[in-house]
């Protein structure tokens, strides 16, 4: 499987504010950027986190670009995949609607009642992990389903234990200009952090857009 991290960060290095209110820091191009990394993807991942502060849709947004995923046999969308350890996904949240297949990863700590009421809301669960979702067995599951790109999306903790894993192949980050701060703000990277060994990433490509620029990094 190739994972691909793409995420927008202020100048700062920060994803959005302290109280994890979500920051239109990409403009339109950048957007549009994104849309054709989701269209390109067999599914989008997010974590929890992300799903409580942003309720996000994770479909592409383009209808050419759907129509193109129909004309080539994928489904319109790419399914989107949540990392919920305890199934703390609300069952009306806007990534478990009909527009495309929808995978719950969550670890053995999870309630049964809660993981149910989101089968029923149209979930497919993968159990990986005892405490908190194995990221490592539950995108191997996942690649068993047939998805062989994979889009992380965030946040900061999931990129990080994505990284910890030595799961991520490539990334691609816009830096907007502007300032967020905050100590308590999540990053790009948030988890416990590398204290010796970093992961290593070459730089593969630099673009300007929007008023930001694009930084895309293969990972050794
Ligand atoms: N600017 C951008 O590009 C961008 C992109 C995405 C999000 N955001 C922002 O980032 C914020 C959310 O980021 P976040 O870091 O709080 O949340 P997150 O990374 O989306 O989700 C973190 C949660 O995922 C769950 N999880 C399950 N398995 C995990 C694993 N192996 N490693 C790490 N997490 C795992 C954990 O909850 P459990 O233990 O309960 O499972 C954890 O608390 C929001 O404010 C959102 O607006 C910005
Ligand atoms: N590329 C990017 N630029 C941003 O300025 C920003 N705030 C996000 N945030 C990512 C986060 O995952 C959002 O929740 C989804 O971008 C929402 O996705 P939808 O539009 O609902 O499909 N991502």
């Amino acid at each position: 499987m190739e994972v691909v991290v793409n995420a927008a960060t202020s100048v700062d290095g920060k994803l959005s504010t302290r109280e994890r209110r979500q920051v239109r820091i990409s403009g339109e191009a950048d957007f549009d950027r994104v849309d054709r990394l989701r269209a390109a993807a067999d599914a989008v991942l997010v974590g929890v986190g992300t799903v409580l502060a942003d309720d996000p849709h994770l479909g592409v947004k383009a209808e050419q670009r759907r129509v193109e995923r129909l004309r080539n046999g994928r489904p319109a969308n790419p399914a989107r995949v949540v990392a919920d350890s305890r199934a703390r996904t609300p069952p009306d949240a806007t990534c478990l609607n009909d527009d495309a297949e929808t995978y719950l990863l969550v670890s053995a700590a999870a309630p049964e009642d809660r993981v149910e009421r989101l089968r029923e809301a149209g979930a497919t669960v993968i159990e990986a992990g005892a405490e908190r979702v194995d990221l490592a067995a539950a995108l191997a599951d996942l690649e068993a389903e047939g998805v062989a790109r994979l889009l992380a999306e965030g946040g900061g903790e999931l990129i990080y234990s994505l990284f910890e894993a030595g799961l991520v192949d490539e990334l691609s980050v816009f830096v907007g200009s502007l300032v967020i701060g905050g100590r308590d703000a999540p990053t790009l990277a948030d988890g416990e952090g590398f204290v010796e060994e970093f992961p290593s990433l070459e730089l593969a490509a630099v673009e300007r857009v929007d008023d930001g620029v694009v930084l895309e990094y293969r990972v050794d």
